[in-house]
């Protein structure tokens, strides 16, 4: 887990995560920084409706903007949400963020300068709208979550929480089945989504678009593993960030860094400004 004190070197566990860093120190103006929206910058809560970035990650996040080539956002969120919730109290907000991009919906829906682009929404939202209540009535605390172009079903408040996801798995994945859905797992969470997109295409095609000479990516959640595999494959020089978890613990095989949760990225995100420009820290 990170150090408060660490300089951002010391936070890297293996070789190509070191030739990541280093290729991002050495040309941060080549450098794409993306980034999970929950559980990453913002810490996780009973209600989706409650999360909040962290207070201190829209300024780190703010200084790093003016560093690189571009900070991307990529979420299951609708981006207009994620900004929503990225405002901190008292301080700048994550749309301050220098030509920020979020790529909300695993990458369906893109926000860039004020303007969303998104393709319609799926026609089975409709049939899941109609009949998800019915599968999920049995069980206390469940929540369903409509996202406009996707409806998630979250247990985190069930009295059995883990025993409620086990529960819910079949019948969710025939409805997202017979509705041309695909069902997107997360933390205590089963999301009904379109297919044919996901974070790693949605980053792929954001590096090519952005000429990106290195990428680093922060993720905490197994759709985030799509956007990991990206980084490796892009034939970039590359650093894949785990923001570490008891609840998720699939993603430190994948990581070249684990820190500890969204606090553990606010302080690599620092000390990486710090690194790429000394005197601006
Ligand atoms: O891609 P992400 O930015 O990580 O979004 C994934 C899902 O995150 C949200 O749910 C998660 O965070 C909630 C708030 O902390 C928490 O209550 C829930 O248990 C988590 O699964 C969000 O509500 C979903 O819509 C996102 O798809």
């Amino acid at each position: 887990m990170g150090d408060e004190t660490a300089p951002v070197e010391a936070l890297i566990r293996t070789e190509t995560g070191r030739a990541g860093l280093a290729a991002v120190l050495d040309d941060p103006s080549g450098a794409v920084i993306g980034l999970d929206f929950d559980g990453t910058l913002s810490p996780i809560v009973p209600d989706p409706a409650s999360a909040r970035i962290h207070p201190e990650a829209p300024a780190a996040l703010l200084r790093l903007g003016e560093l690189v080539r571009a900070v991307v956002i990529v979420t299951g969120r609708p981006p207009l949400q994620a900004l929503a919730l990225g405002e901190a109290p008292g301080g700048p907000a994550l749309a301050d963020v220098p030509g920020l991009v979020v790529l909300g919906h695993y990458g369906l829906e893109r926000w860039e300068g004020g303007d969303v682009t998104a393709p319609p929404p799926p026609p089975g939202l409709g049939r899941v709208r109609a009949e998800l209540p019915s599968i999920t009535r049995a069980f206390d605390g469940v929540l369903i979550e409509d996202k406009g172009r996707a409806v998630a079903v979250h247990t985190r408040r069930a009295s059995d929480p883990e025993g409620a996801l086990l529960a819910l798995g079949e019948p969710v994945a025939k409805l997202a089945a017979a509705s041309g859905l695909i069902v997107e797992p997360g933390r205590l969470v089963l999301e009904l989504r379109p297919p044919g997109m996901d974070k790693g295409q949605a980053l792929r095609a954001f590096l090519a678009e952005r000429s990106a000479r290195s990428v680093m990516f922060f993720g905490d959640d197994l759709g985030d593993i799509a956007a990991f595999d990206a980084v490796a494959t892009s034939g970039l020089p590359g650093v894949r960030v785990c923001s570490g978890s008891a609840e998720v613990t699939r993603l430190v095989e994948h990581a070249d860094a684990v820190v500890d949760g969204p606090e553990g990225v606010v302080r690599l995100l620092r000390s990486l400004a710090a690194a790429i420009s000394p005197a601006g820290a």
